[in-house]
């Protein structure tokens, strides 16, 4: 194969630069991580690869070690061995308390994130909002997509609710998964080179969208998925499908359902934090306390009650997730209680 055939191959897959490595090694993505290894494609077939010594190292920030999405060089061998990851371009993460705290990628060179909600029983803007904050921040565009509008005739109410909720400009579609015109609805975030992922809790419709946008090359059923999921082999054929558009969509067990934990991004939240900082007190606990703007906007309905508990209850996560954090970190050094980067605050009145 020459070079411009193995680029062409690669831009199909979403990737992004024009010069091939040299010294023997090969480029390819990671589309599935496992226990037992990665599992990579070329642009033209799958294949199994081990990770490098250097990237089992302990010290090592675990960011740096391969993750799903991204582009690497692999070195021949049996089985071949990953040796070096190319610089990402977008990273969607999140934050993870595990025996230290530390950042877990969820996937990488990601441009699009399919937010997929069903409009029937399933309907949640609140979780809406949280899967836009987690995104937040990644590089990737979040795309609100509302399923089974063919099953709603008062549709229009719930979407413009929603519209009223999320940050302006922030795309959304109403579509009916099954129907053949989203190919068309959805092209414009699946362009050759494109890389999407299509997440949202389970009976969404997530699959049937895929089987939608696959046209022909229909994708495994659910019956037939349940039985895949025990061999390795089948299951990664759907890590990684390469859309007639031109686009591929990742998807990987795992990150369908991108948890809804860690420290999503509160930025969402800017006028909040807007109106906090108008508080007469810099430590404004934003209940009782005199010269409260949250309250007062409350009060006046500028702010909304339930964007209000919306962002009190990330809030609240991000801050359990910290003392939890915490408490072990303390433990680990033999009860010595951390030291602050901060002195003590107090009720200090703003000048
Ligand atoms: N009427 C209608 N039904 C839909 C639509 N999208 C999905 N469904 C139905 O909803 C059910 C769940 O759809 P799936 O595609 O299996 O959902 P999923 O998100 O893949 O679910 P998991 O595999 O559990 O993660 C199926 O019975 C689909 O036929 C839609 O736009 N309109
Ligand atoms: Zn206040």
């Amino acid at each position: 194969m020459t070079d411009a055939e193995t680029i062409e191959r690669l831009r199909r897959i979403g990737w992004r630069g024009d010069s091939l490595p040299t010294d023997g090694l090969r480029l390819a993505r990671v589309v599935a991580q496992h226990r037992a290894g990665y599992e990579l494609h070329d642009g033209e077939a799958l294949f199994g690869a081990q990770p490098a010594g250097h990237f089992l190292k302990r010290s090592l920030d675990p960011t740096e070690r391969p993750a799903v999405g991204d582009f690497v060089e692999v070195e021949a061998g049996t089985p071949p061995h990953i040796v070096k990851v190319l610089p990402r371009r977008t990273v969607l993460s999140r934050a993870a308390a595990g025996e230290r705290y530390e950042r877990q990628l969820i996937a990488t060179n990601i441009d699009y994130v399919l937010v997929l909600t069903g409009l029937d029983g399933d309907f949640n803007p609140a979780r809406i909002e949280r899967y836009l904050s987690l995104i937040e921040g990644s590089g990737a565009q979040s795309v609100v997509l509302l399923s089974k509008l063919d099953t709603r005739e008062d549709a229009e109410e719930s979407i413009a609710a929603l519209r009223e909720r999320l940050a302006e400009g922030t795309a959304i579609h109403a579509i009916n998964g099954k129907d053949a015109d989203c190919i068309e609805l959805l092209a414009q975030y699946l362009q050759p080179g494109d890389s999407a992922v299509l997440v949202g809790s389970s009976g969404a419709g997530k699959s049937t969208l895929t089987n939608t946008l696959l046209g022909t090359e229909r994708m495994a059923t659910k019956a037939v998925r349940a039985h895949d999921s025990r061999g390795r082999h089948t299951t990664t054929h759907r890590a990684l499908l390469q859309l007639p558009s031109g686009g591929c969509l990742i998807d990987t067990p795992g990150m369908r359902e991108l948890k809804l934990t860690g420290d999503e991004n509160l930025d969402l939240f800017a006028d909040i934090e807007e109106l906090a900082e108008q508080c007469r007190f810099a430590d404004c606990g934003h209940g009782s306390e005199p010269g409260c703007a949250v309250q007062a906007a409350l009060d006046s309905g500028e702010l909304l009650a339930e964007r209000w508990r919306n962002f009190l209850k990330l809030r609240d996560e991000r801050e359990d997730q910290a003392a939890t954090l915490e408490a072990r970190l303390r433990r680990q050094r033999g009860g010595r209680p951390p030291t602050r980067p901060h002195g003590p605050r107090g009720s200090r009145e703003k000048e």
